[in-house]
């Protein structure tokens, strides 16, 4: 298929990429540049700098490039910033999104995947955490998928839109040429593993009263390229009508005081860590059942090891130093 990815130069994006490619599916990605790379396109993909509001010009791409499906991951998703600036929020989740939908309906474009989070449960009263859980977001990051995912359920039933929703659990790690270079960095194990490199002196973990084993927050940690995986999957199965897909490892995830551990052995080196407050908008425990797409798509996570993601984000580190740009 001409699949258009919109924030195909971003961490996650630019991996779906090289899964699509290697699925045979021929692909543009759209980015405003806002936090992606252009040495993250793989190439030979045509990048076009365009942001999700300008919708006409998405229109003439989604017609120039003739395009049949769009995967749907350019995002504001730093939950803490969502917090105190939410407006940003709604306008680039929300509105943007709507924007595409938009653009596609205008050029018949019919089939979506769509990059949803395990945010949009909030603090669930059971994990692991299936698609059939209540949905109650506990920050404006959460709100606005949730908000986007009820916008798909509207347009498939006026328009016949197609969607798939994959709720990402904590993605993490590395291909072998694409790994997460974001500034600032927020997400906890590239921050681990800079500290490691000697770059940034201690971690600071979020809260250690929590109602967990260890008292600091626990998440569901999915490589990468895993995570890459279920979007070639998810693409195919569009034939056969809508879905949504919760997508994490499963089991009893991760503290963070073990994806600490998980680094130092990792890496061999001290990580010094201090303890601040917790981080508004964090759910104490976000772990998934994935049963529903291992049962409908035959998906399985292949690197579902903290220790073997933890490496791949340290071997990519140590090949980019400075990230993208050096
Ligand atoms: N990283 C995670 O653990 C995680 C978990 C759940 C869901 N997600 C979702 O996955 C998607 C990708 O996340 P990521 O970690 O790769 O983030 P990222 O910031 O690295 O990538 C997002 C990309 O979208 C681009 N973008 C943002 N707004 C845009 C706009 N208006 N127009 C065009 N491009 C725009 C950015 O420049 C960036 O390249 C996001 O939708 C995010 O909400 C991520
Ligand atoms: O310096 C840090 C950074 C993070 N954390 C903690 O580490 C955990 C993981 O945090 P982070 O890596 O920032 O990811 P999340 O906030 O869990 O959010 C990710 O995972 C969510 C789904 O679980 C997605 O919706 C988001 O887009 C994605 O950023 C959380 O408990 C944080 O409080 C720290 O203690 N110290």
């Amino acid at each position: 298929m001409r699949v258009l990815v919109t924030g195909g130069a971003g961490y996650i994006g630019s991996v779906v990429v090289e899964e699509l490619l290697a699925a045979g599916h021929l692909v543009t990605v759209l980015d405003n540049m806002s936090k992606g790379h252009a040495d993250a396109v793989p190439p030979g993909v045509d990048l076009v700098r365009a942001d999700l509001h300008e919708q006409e010009l998405v229109e003439q791409l989604l017609r120039a490039a003739q395009i049949e499906a769009v995967v749907h991951m350019a995002a504001d998703s730093q939950v803490g910033e969502s917090v105190t600036a939410p407006g940003k929020y709604y306008r680039n989740n929300l509105v943007g999104g709507l924007r595409l939908l938009d653009a596609m309906l205008v050029t018949g474009v019919e089939r979506l995947v769509f990059s949803s989070t395990a945010a949009v449960y909030g603090e669930p009263a059971q994990q692991p955490i299936d698609e059939t859980a209540a949905t109650c977001p506990t920050n404006p990051y959460g709100e606005t998928k949730l908000a986007f995912e009820h916008a798909l359920a509207w347009y498939e039933r006026a328009h016949g839109l197609r969607y798939a929703s994959l709720r990402y659990f904590n993605a993490a790690g590395a291909s072998r040429r694409s790994g997460e270079d974001h500034h600032p960095e927020t997400h906890l194990i590239p921050l681990v593993l800079q500290v490691a490199a000697g770059r940034v002196p201690h971690v600071t973990i979020f809260g250690d009263d929590y109602p967990t084993s260890d008292g600091t927050c626990v998440r569901d940690y999915i490589h990468v390229v895993d995570l890459a995986r279920a979007h070639v999957l998810a693409l195919s199965a569009l034939a056969d009508g809508s879905r949504i897909y919760n997508l994490g490892c499963g089991g009893v995830g991760y503290s963070v005081r073990q994806v600490v551990d998980a680094a130092r052995e990792v890496t061999g080196a001290p990580i010094p860590v201090q303890f601040g407050p917790r981080r508004a908008g964090d759910p104490a425990i976000l772990v998934a059942s994935s049963e529903r797409i291992r049962r409908e798509l035959g998906w399985r996570p292949l690197q579902g090891e903290l220790g073997t993601i933890v490496e791949s984000a340290w071997t990519w580190l140590r090949a980019h130093p400075h990230g993208y740009a050096h």
